[in-house]
């Protein structure tokens, strides 16, 4: 075996892309050169059609600069290490509950049931999955910030255990990571109506593996666990400092991936940054692919409140819907809920939804909304968040570590307030709005390239919104 010609091509590769590029889709393939046949293995079928779509021309192209005579033949497979756990649970199959549950009220591993012996799972397990029917890829309006979730999700769905596992899915409050866990439950009980499925808040794993602990239930826990085709687990940040709680997931979740029973978790943040996670668990998160979902852009929270109107078969008018969009910017629950506001009233009232009569039905909202996202606010909450003076932001100071943030807040003043460039830019000691023109890009392109930037926005977005 050699490996040569590939660290070649990765050193080439490694100059030319932006880093978050490189380590998302080159870093993780896995080269085998058996005679003139180079191999690239790619952890999951994602990444896999990524490459095969992106960088294959690029990749052929320095395979024949490596060896112009004759280069090596490529080819693509998906493979992943198997996943060793001795002291993993084995994949139970004699449970087999029927059906699962996990969201209704009633404990799966209560007192009544935990007897010295241990009772068969199936009777107290309700007959009925918990996968919420009303959250489907169908009503799921797609847009750019929630795209890449949205299609890896869709394809768990139609190969679940072998399109990605685990699939971790990051992101704010009120982003739609509950309704894609649910939808991806529904795409695969289309396929397989008999699927076992279970949705659990990861509040109610803890709650479930405690109530089993003191009711000696522990063997009926597992299986239960373990029984699933799918287990969706929801705010896996709440399992921080529980460490039993993450010492039983491990194994169940080795379990799970040994069987290929598909996982899916969800969390407010990036894996690695959940504190008071055991760091084996967080790297498992990241054996499978691992997205984020960004908060709505405007075009998408437009989309959104018309497809919700218009499942309440009402008419908003387009100059109506961006109205409210544009005001409210920080998720879709919100959204949501203002929306459901105007159309109570309109209901009430029996007058039409106009502009004005929004304003008055979300008073309340939008002067809070005012009242929060101002220049002033924006400047405070980044000097805070990256640690320098307000000072520093309208200095004319131009090293990095100010001028990096001042960029972001003249950025985030554009996207979350009404102000003009001229007037940003007065506002950040008197700059040429050609200066704002030119923050506003940077930062969006770093966005698109460098994970941490990305992060710090999204996080001052979720503050300054919140
Ligand atoms: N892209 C979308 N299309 C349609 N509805 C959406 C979309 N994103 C979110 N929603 C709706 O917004 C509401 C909130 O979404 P959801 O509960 O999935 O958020 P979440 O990210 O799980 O939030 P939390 O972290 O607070 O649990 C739900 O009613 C959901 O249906």
């Amino acid at each position: 075996m050699d490996h040569s010609p590939w660290q070649r091509c990765l050193s080439v590769l490694q100059e030319e892309l932006p880093a978050q590029q490189f380590s998302m889709w080159i870093r993780p393939l896995q080269c085998v050169i058996d005679e003139n046949v180079m191999t690239l293995y790619a952890p999951n079928r994602f990444v896999l059609d990524w490459v095969r779509d992106k960088y294959v021309n690029r990749i052929n192209e320095l395979l024949t600069l490596n060896e112009p005579s004759n280069p090596l033949l490529l080819r693509f497979d998906v493979g992943s290490k198997p996943i060793v756990d001795n002291s993993a649970g084995s994949n139970s199959s004699n449970s087999n509950p029927s059906s699962v549950n996990g969201g209704s009220n009633e404990a799966l591993f209560s007192k009544s049931s935990a007897t010295s012996k241990v009772t068969e799972p199936e009777s107290n397990i309700p007959k009925k999955t918990n996968v919420r029917l009303n959250y489907t890829f169908d009503n799921f309006v797609e847009g750019k910030s929630n795209q890449l979730a949205r299609a890896a999700a869709s394809q768990v769905a139609d190969n679940p255990g072998t399109a990605y596992n685990p699939l971790f899915i990051y992101g704010g409050t009120g982003l739609g990571k509950t309704h894609l866990l649910h939808a991806v439950g529904n795409g695969i009980l289309l396929n397989k109506p008999n699927a076992k499925i279970a949705y659990m808040h990861s509040e109610r794993f803890v709650q479930d593996m405690v109530r089993a602990l003191q009711n000696n239930a522990m063997e009926k826990f597992k299986q239960y666990y373990r029984s699933v085709d799918a287990l969706l687990i929801d705010d896996i940040q709440f399992f921080a400092g529980k460490e039993r709680t993450q010492e039983e997931f491990f194994h169940t979740f080795n379990a799970l991936l040994e069987g290929n029973q598909q996982v899916i978790l969800t969390s407010d943040r990036y894996p690695k940054e959940i504190n008071g996670v055991d760091d084996r668990l967080k790297s498992r998160f990241g054996w499978g692919l691992t997205l984020a979902i960004e908060p709505p852009e405007l075009e998408t929270r437009v989309a959104i409140l018309k497809r919700k109107a218009q499942e309440s078969q009402i008419n908003l008018a387009d100059e109506v819907a961006f109205f409210i969009a544009k005001r409210l910017r920080s998720n879709v629950r919100e959204l949501e809920g203002a929306l459901n506001r105007v159309m109570a009233n309109a209901n009430f009232t029996g007058r039409a939804i106009t502009i004005d009569f929004v304003r008055e039905a979300l008073r309340d909202l939008l002067a809070l909304q005012d009242k929060l996202v101002t220049i002033d606010n924006i400047q405070k909450t980044v000097a805070e968040y990256y640690k320098i003076k307000i000072a520093d932001l309208l200095s004319k100071r131009r090293n990095r570590s100010v001028a990096r943030p001042r960029q972001i807040a003249m950025a985030l003043s554009k996207e979350l307030t009404n102000h003009s460039l001229p007037e940003i830019g007065d506002a950040f000691g008197g700059r040429d709005h050609t200066t704002v023109l030119h923050a506003c890009r940077k930062v969006k392109s770093l966005r698109e390239e460098t994970h941490d930037i990305k992060e710090d926005y999204s996080n001052l977005i979720r503050t300054l919104s919140s």
